[in-house]
């Protein structure tokens, strides 16, 4: 069972906005979740229970508060209820791995056989895994603990970063606690007994249709987009359609009774994805192995400044392994009016860099307050081990 606090939590039955501290439980093997409203006042030391069941895929969008609306309410005396409030954590508790990740839910977008499915299998081998329509669904899922971390694939050796689920990272709370380097080879699908000569067009996901492009264009086979590859390869297989194939892995062929008609049809053989571990809790950062820190900040505006920020971690000795920009949505556009020729305007951007040294090193450290002189906001998305297996 898991525990969270819910300050400000409404009453379903009376709608009342308690004032008082409400705290979530959640059984994520039974499905079952419990909200419990306890009284701070002397007077009133009632603890109000409310159970329910968590639904499963495309509801998971569904608040804890809403989920409550239609539950059966209950109350139980609020000494009965000590037993039941969070235990203090222990050091076991702060590190990733117990050795037992059978327990482990991990949410991810798409249907089974996707590859960020693959991703979430690879770093826990015994996971569940609870698929998700959306990335915003799949985040939402472990903000309202209804899963322990979501999966989320961030760039691509051949078709760069995804930057849309750069800017989900900023947009939520959730923290990186692990990435997977995984190996993509595509493979082209049709129903059984076609061969890849009938194949006209291929569904996919965006992404694997431009890892693919010059492979398609060679066999000249038109490119539609689907949600997620193993979504492309369930359409295919119930369309029963002998001249539409898809792009998905092997995986997904056996799930879906598809036949291999060509494998590694991407345009380099070295097509590798990172994918991203997040969790509701950072990682505790150690030094027994490389770590690798991603954090995300913007810059005051200046002649050199984004020089002087990457010069900190230079003069660390600290490696980058990526930087990325992005607009700043809530503040595009940066107005300058220094000169008598009217006022200049600059985009305003996001930086994200991974830098190769965990948040325990002292140089680390010191490379992030030195950045604080240039920063105007700085965020910390994550301290996780480097995954060094492919
Ligand atoms: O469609 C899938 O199977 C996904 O997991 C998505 C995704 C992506 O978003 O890049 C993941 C890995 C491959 O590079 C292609 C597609």
């Amino acid at each position: 069972m898991a525990l969270r606090c819910l300050p400000n939590w409404v009453c379903p039955q009376t709608t009342h906005r308690s004032p008082l501290v409400g705290l979530a439980e959640f059984d994520s093997k039974r499905r079952r979740f419990c909200l419990w409203e306890c009284s701070s006042s002397a007077s009133q030391r009632a603890v109000t229970a409310i159970e329910g069941e968590i639904p499963y895929g495309r509801e998971l969008k569904k608040s804890s508060e809403e989920m409550g609306l239609t539950q059966e309410t209950r109350s139980v005396a609020f000494h009965r209820d000590l037993s039941m409030l969070p235990k203090p954590l222990t050091a076991s508790n702060l590190y990733s791995s117990d050795g037992d990740d059978s327990k482990v839910q991990i949410s991810f977008q798409g249907i089974p056989g996707a590859y960020s499915e693959t991703a979430a299998l690879k770093a826990y081998p015994n996971c569940e895994t609870v698929p998700c329509e959306q990335f915003e669904a799949a985040f939402q899922a472990v903000e309202l603990w209804l899963v322990d971390k979501a999966v989320l694939p961030i760039e691509n050796s051949i078709g760069g970063s995804i930057h849309r689920n750069y800017d989900l990272l900023l947009r939520h709370r959730l923290h990186i606690v692990q990435e997977v380097q995984l190996p993509v080879n595509h493979c082209l699908l049709g129903v059984p007994g076609v061969k890849k000569e009938e194949i006209k067009c291929v569904l996919s996901h965006p992404q694997a249709l431009d890892q693919c492009v010059n492979s398609l264009n060679n066999l000249g086979i038109q490119r539609v987009s689907a949600k997620d590859t193993a979504t492309a390869a369930q359409t295919v297989s119930s369309s029963g359609k002998r001249d539409v194939g898809a792009i998905a892995s092997v995986r997904a062929a056996n799930i879906y009774g598809l036949d291999i008609l060509a494998e590694n049809i991407q345009d380099d053989a070295n097509n590798v994805t990172r994918f991203l571990i997040l969790a509701r809790e950072p990682m505790i950062p150690r030094t027994d192995r490389p770590y690798k820190t991603s954090i995300v900040f913007s810059l005051e505006e200046g002649p050199g400044v984004l020089f002087k920020a990457l010069a900190v971690f230079a003069l660390r000795s600290i490696n980058l392994s990526k930087i990325e920009s992005r607009p700043q949505r809530r503040r595009p556009l940066r107005v300058v009016d220094g000169s008598n020729h009217g006022s200049a305007k600059y985009f305003d951007y996001l930086f994200y860099i991974d830098f190769e040294a965990s948040m325990a090193e002292i140089r680390a450290q010191h490379a992030l307050g030195h950045l604080q002189e240039f920063a105007s906001f700085i965020r910390i998305l994550g301290c996780y081990p480097m995954d060094l297996v492919r």
